[in-house]
């Protein structure tokens, strides 16, 4: 098709899709975003930042080389932080920083990522959550001014998991009333931090304190990097760019290590534990753990990130496999669109169901996180340890599911996935890091698994436990739990095989101790297991909120909303019953003539939520400008849309390319 034909007109198949549709998308949208406010506000903040037009790009990102791409980035970012400090904080307040609004609209100006995320995602956060309120009269307005731009450098080139083990030193000077920080190897180098690179001339540093010779562990410091007129590092600070990445390639994620640098004492964060002038550390956290409160407070919004990310991903595939016809499985039909074919639809709908499932998981991880704050402000910390629990295993399985899903949206739309002007390897590459950083998948699980052994030992000791484990306690009468597939029933059992394989990690720790062995090698001996019984604990919790929400947000909804969103939550139920049926077969007492009841249910479900696919992707409500994908634009142009993107590829800027006059003219003449 010549390109000057194209036609602007909705691709026709779309059009029929939206007219089958027979629910009322609003409402959904409105579930999705957590209310009818929320959506409107959303809206705003959408119409202010982007429709001035200051986020297009006349070149497509990718096409810019590296420096170009950073260059890019930073003046968007310029323009995205002023549009964010003058007029969208004025509506949301600082709830902004846990409110996904904020990236979702960012992804319309950087196809990669913010240099300035850190700034906004951790830094001005820990200043809130780790500086006395002298200290925050200081640093706040002027982080929220931009005044000063910021990073959170705490992974050091040898460490990011072990926190303890980190090796930058802040050792305190009364006579100079400074920290003098130093990275004594390369390992302690910082390395990682975004926006650290070449953007920031502020850093938060978390290092090991040192004064009157004794060592008190990690703590952070505020640390001014740049001169703030030349942004020149100052002497005894390195810093520079890690070098190029899978994905985060715009976000400046660098490295730094100093020299006998001094800052002065007023710039350790002293919220938890202060240095008095003398030298004495004082402790004034009641909780060890709360110089680790940034990162919980990152992980909790991390859920809906990762929803927010698959409901794109989601938006992209459905509506290309509504666009895209392939294939003659009758003779004599035409092709069908590939949103026929039953196995599209395996891979598609459960995506969809899981956005929703980890953005309503979100929204309520996101009120325990509030209530636990308020908690805490009133002294009292007794929550922390399950909200650390849950924050953990939810950020584990919300990150990774959604990476493994948005690459198998990928999937699903075949070779035309993999252009990156579809914009699905984009959002899989950062995405897929959001599994590593904040705390690995791995690790994060063992850390649930150790709060789910202490619950069950409470539980075996007839004590009582805190309400996300009080399953437990109906585990440990050792009543078998009798399988049905209502909801509740399939949400029951998979309770009792997280029961079943946490007892069974209890009692493996114990019989490895019998040998002789330590708690430690006995806990390591148990690992496998106990990453397992930990993801189980976090699909229980997912698929319980899930239902119960669901539930309660669509009670006063129109009846083919409460239909169409029953469905989805019944899919993803038994979508997972059925992955999981060997824990189900060994742990409750489902049978093979159950499972292939379910299996049957399930292929229903999706040939009932096949008409309303279309309008369910168009219920997140993603404007093209921040879905910017060839494959997934609302009017279904696809491969108008392909055509005119490649032709802004440079390569495509004349008909014949240098490269041939130096090197393949001369290699096919034999001159080279
Ligand atoms: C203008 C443009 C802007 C555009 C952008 C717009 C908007 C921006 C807004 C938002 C952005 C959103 C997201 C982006 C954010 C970030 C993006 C990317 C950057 C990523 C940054 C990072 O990765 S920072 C580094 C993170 N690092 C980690 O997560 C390290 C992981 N390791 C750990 O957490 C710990 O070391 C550990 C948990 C693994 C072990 O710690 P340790 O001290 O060794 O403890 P123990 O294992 O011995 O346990 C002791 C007890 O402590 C308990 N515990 C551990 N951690 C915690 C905790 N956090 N809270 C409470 N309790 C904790 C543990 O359970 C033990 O308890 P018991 O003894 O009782 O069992
Ligand atoms: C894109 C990106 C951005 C980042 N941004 C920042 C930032 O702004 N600031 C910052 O400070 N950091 C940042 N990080 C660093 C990030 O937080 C760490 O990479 C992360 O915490 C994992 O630590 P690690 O790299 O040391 O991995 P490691 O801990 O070395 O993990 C390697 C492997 O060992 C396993 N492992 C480690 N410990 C254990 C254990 N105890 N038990 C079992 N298995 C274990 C892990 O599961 C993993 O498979 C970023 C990282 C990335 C990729």
């Amino acid at each position: 098709m010549s390109t000057d034909k194209m036609s602007v007109k909705v691709n026709v198949d779309l059009q029929k899709e939206r007219q089958k549709c027979n629910f009322n998308i609003q409402e959904v949208t409105f579930i999705f975003d957590g209310g009818k406010e929320q959506t409107l506000q959303r809206k705003k903040i959408e119409d202010i930042a982007l429709n001035s037009g200051a986020s297009i790009d006349s070149i497509p990102e990718e096409c810019l080389g590296l420096k170009e791409r950073y260059d890019n980035a930073v003046r968007k970012s310029c323009i995205y932080s002023r549009i964010v400090k003058n007029e969208i904080l004025e509506i949301t307040g600082l709830e902004a920083l846990g409110n996904p609004v904020l990236r979702r609209t960012a992804d319309a100006f950087f196809k990669e990522i913010s240099p300035f995320m850190l700034h906004l995602g951790m830094f001005v956060p820990t200043i809130i959550g780790q500086c006395t309120e002298e200290q925050q009269a200081k640093w706040l307005p002027r982080a929220l001014e931009m005044q000063i731009i910021g990073a959170y450098a705490q992974t050091e080139l040898g460490h990011g998991t072990f926190i303890r083990g980190l090796e930058t030193t802040a050792t305190y000077d009364p006579e100079t009333e400074e920290f003098v920080l130093h990275s004594p190897t390369l390992t302690s180098y910082k390395w990682w931090a975004g926006g650290l690179g070449n953007t920031a001339n502020h850093c938060i540093v978390v290092a090991q304190l040192y004064t009157k010779g004794q060592c008190h562990g990690t703590h952070p410091f505020i640390v001014p990097i740049r001169d703030m007129e030349t942004h020149e590092p100052f002497p005894g600070v390195k810093v520079g760019d890690v070098g190029v990445r899978m994905g985060f390639n715009t976000a400046d994620n660098g490295f730094l290590s100093f020299n006998h640098y001094r800052i002065p004492r007023e710039n350790m964060m002293m919220k938890n534990a202060k240095v008095l002038k003398d030298g004495t550390y004082v402790k004034v956290a009641r909780h060890e753990k709360l110089t680790y409160g940034t990162m919980v407070f990152v992980r909790v919004t991390l859920v809906k990130e990762a929803a927010i990310n698959l409901a794109k991903a989601a938006t992209i595939a459905v509506r290309y496999s509504a666009v895209r016809r392939q294939s003659q499985p009758k003779p004599d039909a035409p092709e069908p669109q590939i949103i026929d074919y039953p196995t599209q639809q395996h891979k598609l709908f459960i995506c969809i169901a899981t956005a929703h499932a980890l953005q309503i998981t979100g929204d309520w991880l996101w009120r325990t996180f509030k209530d636990v704050l308020a908690d805490m402000r009133g002294g009292n910390t007794d929550s922390l340890p399950e909200l650390h629990a849950l924050s953990s295993c939810l950020k584990a399985i919300s990150t990774s599911d959604s990476a493994a899903y948005i690459e198998q949206c990928r999937f699903a739309c075949g070779g035309h996935g993999y252009m990156l002007s579809s914009n699905l390897p984009l959002i899989y590459s950062f995405v897929t890091a959001t599994r590593t950083y904040e705390g690995d998948y791995t690790v994060l699980l063992l850390q649930t698994a150790r709060f789910l052994v202490k619950a069950w030992e409470q539980v075996e000791a007839g004590k009582s436990v805190t309400p996300t484990v009080s399953y437990l306690t109906l585990a440990a009468t050792k009543e078998k739990v009798l399988w049905n597939d209502f909801a509740e029933g399939i949400i029951r059992s998979f309770q009792a095989v997280a029961a079943r394989k946490i007892s069974a990690c209890a009692e493996t720790i114990k019989r490895h101790m019998k040998t002789g062995i330590c708690y430690e090698d006995a806990w390591q001996l148990t690992t496998v297991r106990l990453v397992s019984a930990a993801e189980s604990h976090c699909r229980s919790v997912i698929c319980q909120t899930y239902w119960n929400e669901i539930t309660r947000l669509t009670a006063s909804c129109s009846t083919n909303v409460k239909i169409v969103m029953e469905q989805l939550a019944t899919l993803y139920l038994i979508y997972w019953a059925l992955e999981r049926s060997g824990d189900l077969l060994r742990y409750s007492t489902i049978s093979e003539k159950d499972l292939n009841r379910l299996q049957e249910r399930y292929e229903e479900l999706l040939a009932l939520i096949r008409p309303n696919a279309v309008g369910l992707v168009d219920a997140f409500d993603f404007r093209d400008e921040i879905l910017r994908s060839t494959l997934g634009a609302y009017d279904g142009r696809v491969y108008e849309r392909l055509m005119e993107e490649a032709l802004k590829s440079p390569l495509n800027d004349g008909p014949v390319q240098a490269s041939f006059h130096k090197y393949i003219k001369p290699l096919t003449k034999g001159k080279l």
